[in-house]
């Protein structure tokens, strides 16, 4: 695909910035792209979100999926729900994720076949500790995905993504302010991370590539 003269390719992606996310995440397991997703499409999401979020539409985040679903507030403190593709700027946002996928599959091979997301919230002191989105062996999660939607995030706001080393959860490689348009991806299931603890609303959409729903005839299901 030809580039247009400002960089996005007709699909509404940076084609700079996607080799490098193919590069980065072969090498290193993690991307991040600020302005990676355009200023007016996160404006909407937000906006949506904090409709949601004021009209009682969230549900506190668990973990576990499945029947081992359990609230632990000590360990996670977002309230979200999940992308139904009722509003224009989800499907926009959706398009964009397809369009994603497709790229990675090509560069990488990874036989990603279908994109899940939910909008989430953490108010004021909340946080997530250090996990991994999924299992080796176990893993029909394959890339992480989180979309910041606050323009202007505080220097003092905390809430930052911390990322780790790839298999390694005590040394630290990088901290990311959740600024809007900032695009994170990576390795679902060797690159842990958390979110710090958060001084001010904040607001992101995280997401997952998904291989099959069933590996060696272990059902993994999708929430
Ligand atoms: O919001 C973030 O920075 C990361 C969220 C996360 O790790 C998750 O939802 O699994
Ligand atoms: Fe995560």
């Amino acid at each position: 695909m030809m580039p247009s003269p400002h960089g996005l390719d007709s699909n509404g992606l940076d084609s700079s910035a996607l080799a490098r996310l193919a590069d980065e995440l072969v090498e290193r397991g993690w991307f991040v792209g600020e302005h990676f997703i355009d200023a007016e499409l996160c404006r909407a999401l937000h906006a949506e979100l904090q409709q949601l979020a004021t009209s009682h539409a969230l549900t506190d985040a668990g973990i576990g999926r499945g029947d081992r679903h359990r609230l632990r507030r000590d360990i996670r403190g977002d309230a979200i729900t999940w992308l139904n593709r009722e509003s224009q700027a989800q499907r926009d946002y959706l398009t964009l994720m397809a369009e994603l996928q497709r790229q990675i599959n090509q560069a990488l091979y990874l036989g990603l076949f279908e994109f899940e997301a939910h909008f989430a919230y953490y108010p004021p002191g909340a946080f997530y500790k250090t996990h991994y989105d999924s299992f080796q062996g176990r893993a029909n999660r394959i890339v992480s995905t989180v979309l910041y939607l606050n323009p202007d995030w505080p220097q003092e706001g905390g809430g930052e993504m911390a990322i780790y080393a790839p298999d390694d959860e005590t040394c630290e490689l990088a901290r990311i302010r959740p600024e809007a348009g900032t695009f994170v991806c990576f390795l679902s299931d060797r690159v842990p991370h958390a979110v710090l603890p958060t001084r001010y609303p904040r607001a992101s959409i995280a997401g997952w590539f998904r291989r099959n729903a069933s590996l060696g005839g272990l059902v993994d299901p999708a929430r």
